[in-house]
């Protein structure tokens, strides 16, 4: 091993945190193994290091990748010897070894940070951290990979919840982690503690105003300054009980490469797509080469127009950074040389730190302000400038701009907000010129129009404040969360392809012997069929259904007590071909654009909207992305433009699709259709269009002629069956089923749906429905149906 072998320490007791110094451990069981079954020396790692530590509790805890949690030596063991069999049919050890990296061992962990470290686990399950107490414990709801019940701890946590709803929900509270907490501290002036007081100007004191009243509201983040070891715990438990914030202290040097290293040199450029360079080079050489451009474009400018570029000090150091800001000075010398006059410097640098006060200041008297940030994620100067403008009481203002309020602003269309300063100049930064003219007309533009564009802008920035924000965040999250403690989370793939998803506890496979006899039971019987991915394998080259397809669904529909239908996106003429032996079938084509209640009856076309205008917007954008993705093809329907990408690459064409989904939503987003994602399809159709208003018209229908349907069978695999199976709840909710109608709502493959069961594959749904054809009552064929049948 790499780490070198110390003595053992003693593991500290639950009420005695472990001091601040690194100590190395015995070697742990995962530790053992890998030395037992590998040349761990090979691989230089160091898994330990990157545990967290936590107040000790009394086991281990392995978590694998895919999420599995070991939780005895055993069953390591016996991971391991499963692993190693697979080796040994030329498999995984890479896969094992990545496993055994992401072993977490909660009590094997090095203790290299400071007693305020927390789990923050324990935290979201309402465990608060009192220093220095034994803790009680609850768990969260755990992670399975096999199907079936979760069986109750068997381990010593005797004061765990059994329930799946922690105690903790009964409340509720957001846990907000940042880097900084909302709180000033100030040594006390006789250098006995501390003081503190909340930061009025934090953001994250002001999200509160957007949440609930009785929410209660958990801090995590660090302190602006550096609290003594010795202190820190009795700090920790003063901000918790009067901030409800928790400290984490981390040491200066940690705190440095934190923030200044990982955070600003790696983690800011790659979400940014940038070099850490580029961003300074963040906020200004551009804009002065632009500034440069517009002096020469239009003398006029000449000894009138000041840009004053206010340039926050780098916050990194190193011979980079010294060499941009002296390129920056050396631009603002040469443009100052080249333009100025006595009295008069076209460029202002400032690049000392400026306070709150001053920068008002400025954006209060600026005419306009140009942010030419090449990438940003959101940015907030533009917003503060139009308050600050908006802010110009006619007393403080100059006479010039005495009168209505006015701004104007030139931004990168780079930069996160811009999309919502719809009435801002936009730019690409790189594009000197283009800026530089845009500099130009801002500062040339009528008064009246500067006055338009700041109240539009006015009524965005005083609408959409932190509180807004916060609000929106919290609704979305609720919505997502709606489920969360009822759901079960499943861990379901490998490495990069892991995932968890969370199933509702009564999804399960449907069984098709109890469905059978509540089939027999029943009179009226609604049975709807998604045709591709349901009684059609996705996979089959031929589109067209077996004999035994056929004959199982004539077989069905020819029972008098059945009205079965295909509900389809396809097309109605391969349906109709496909299905013409099926007489009494009703058909349901382009999501029910076309309907057809049976061969003998003509097809209804249920669209609301003869209007296909939007065909020729959609095209052009469908036509790009199939030149460019090699293997895509378009459909046209009737009602219908569909972009098919399963013979492409997979993920480009997966990439490509979700790109376009978002160019053909925002191009088409004034016209009346929707744009769905199907499997490998996108699909441009008519607003009002749905599988899911088939199945109400089946429903209503069948109510409407005195044959209520008692038994629902409905059967789909892609999104657009969902909407089938949401239709179900509401249709019982209006009457139009009843609450004693029996429903089978079915899903193809186990993954989230609104329906509550599910079968494996088509074949299996073939299977099911085989059984019911056969349990069907032969005497209500016609004489040529059993023939078909038979
Ligand atoms: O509602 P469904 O019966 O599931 O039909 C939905 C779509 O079916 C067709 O696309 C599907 O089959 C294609 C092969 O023929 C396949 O490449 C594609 O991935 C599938 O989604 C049909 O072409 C679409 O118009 C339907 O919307």
């Amino acid at each position: 091993m790499s780490n070198p072998q110390l003595s053992p320490s003693p593991s500290p007791s639950p009420s005695e945190p472990s001091p601040l110094k690194v100590q190395m451990v015995p070697k742990s069981v995962s530790e053992r193994l890998l030395e037992k079954f590998f040349d761990v020396s090979e691989y230089d790692f160091d898994y330990r290091k990157s545990a967290i530590w936590s107040p000790p509790v009394r086991r281990n805890v392995f978590l694998t990748s895919n999420g599995r949690i070991i939780s005895t030596e055993k069953e390591m063991l016996e991971k391991l010897e499963s692993v190693t069999r697979r080796r040994r049919r030329g498999g995984c050890i890479l896969m094992f070894l990545k496993e055994i990296c992401k072993v977490i061992t909660r009590e094997e962990g090095v203790k290299m940070m400071s007693r305020s470290y927390t789990n923050l686990l324990d935290l979201a399950e309402g465990n608060f951290p009192v220093m220095s107490q034994p803790r009680e414990k609850k768990r969260l709801t755990r992670v399975m990979t096999v199907p079936g019940v979760i069986s109750e701890p068997d381990d010593d946590q005797d004061n765990s919840v059994s329930s799946d709803v922690p105690s903790s929900v009964n409340q509720d509270r957001i846990i907000v982690v940042a880097n900084q907490l909302p709180v000033i501290a100030k040594r006390r002036p006789d250098n006995k503690g501390w003081n503190f007081s909340w930061d009025d100007y934090s953001l994250l004191l002001q999200l509160k105003d957007g949440l609930p009243e009785e929410m209660e509201i958990l801090y995590v983040g660090s302190l602006r300054v550096d609290v003594d070891p010795n202190e820190q715990d009795e700090v920790s438990q003063h901000l918790l009980d009067k901030f409800k914030c928790v400290p984490a202290f981390l040491p200066p040097e940690i705190f440095t490469k934190f923030y200044h290293g990982f955070c600003k040199q790696h983690v800011w450029p790659l979400f940014h797509y940038m070099l850490p360079l580029s961003a300074n080079h963040g906020g200004v050489n551009l804009k002065l080469l632009a500034m440069q451009q517009m002096l020469k474009q239009h003398p006029k400018w000449q000894g009138r127009a000041v840009l004053v570029q206010i340039t926050n000090p780098a916050r990194g150091t190193g011979k980079d950074l010294e060499n941009t800001h002296d390129e920056l000075k050396a631009s603002c010398k040469r443009i100052n040389e080249a333009f100025g006059q006595p009295g008069y410097e076209p460029i202002v640098f400032i690049d000392r730190p400026v306070s709150l006060s001053e920068k008002v200041a400025y954006y209060t008297i600026a005419e306009c302000v140009v942010v030419t940030a090449v990438r940003d994620g959101m940015n907030l100067t533009p917003y503060e400038y139009v308050a600050c403008r908006q802010g110009v009481s006619e007393s403080e203002s100059s006479s010039e701009s005495n009168g209505p309020k006015k701004s104007m602003l030139v931004v990168s269309e780079f930069i996160g907000c811009s999309p919502s300063l719809s009435g801002a100049i936009r730019v690409n930064p790189w594009n000197i010129e283009a800026t530089a003219e845009a500099m130009n007309e801002a500062i040339s533009m009528v008064d009246a129009e500067k006055q338009l564009r700041h109240e539009k802008h006015y009524r965005y920035v005083s609408s959409h404040d932190v509180a807004f924000w916060s609000r929106s965040f919290f609704q979305d999250m609720e919505r997502t969360c709606k489920d969360h403690f009822r759901r079960r989370c499943w861990g379901i793939g490998l490495s990069f392809g892991f995932r968890v998803v969370a199933l509702d506890p009564n999804f399960r496979k449907l069984s098709i012997d109890h469905m059978e006899s509540v089939y027999l039971r029943s009179k009226n019987r609604a049975i709807l069929l998604d045709y591709d991915g349901t009684v059609m394998p996705q996979t089959s080259h031929n589109k067209a259904p077996s004999a035994e397809v056929i004959s199982i669904i004539n077989t069905l529909s020819g029972d008098t007590k059945n009205t079965v239908f295909v509900v389809s996106g396809r097309g109605k003429e391969s349906l109709d071909k496909w299905f013409s032996p099926c007489k009494k079938l009703g058909i349901a084509a382009e999501h029910g654009y076309f309907m057809r209640w049976s061969s003998d009856d003509k097809w209804e076309v249920c669209g609301q909207s003869s209007e296909f205008g939007w065909k020729e917007m959609a095209e052009p954008v469908m036509k790009l992305y199939t030149e460019a993705t090699d293997g895509s093809s378009i459909e046209t329907k009737e009602s219908a433009l569909v972009w098919h990408h399963r013979d492409a690459d997979p993920s480009f064409g997966s990439s490509q699709a979700k790109e376009m989904l978002d160019h053909l939503e925002s191009v088409l987003a004034n016209e009346p259709v929707t744009v769905k994602r199907g499997q490998y399809i996108i699909e441009v159709k008519p607003q009002g269009l749905s599988k899911g208003v088939v199945a109400e018209k089946i429903f209503t229908s069948m109510a409407g002629s005195g044959r209520q349907a008692d038994f629902v069978l409905c059967v789909g695999d892609d999104r657009s069956d969902e909407e089938m199976f949401e239709i179900i709840s509401s249709a019982i909710s209006s009457g139009i089923l009843s609450s004693n109608t029996s429903v089978f709502a079915c899903t193809v493959g186990q993954k989230p749906s609104k329906a509550k069961y599910y079968l494996d594959d088509p074949a299996e749904v073939v299977n099911m429905l085989q059984a019911l054809a056969e349990a069907s009552d032969p005497g209500s064929l016609t004489e040529y149906e059993s023939d078909i049948s038979l």
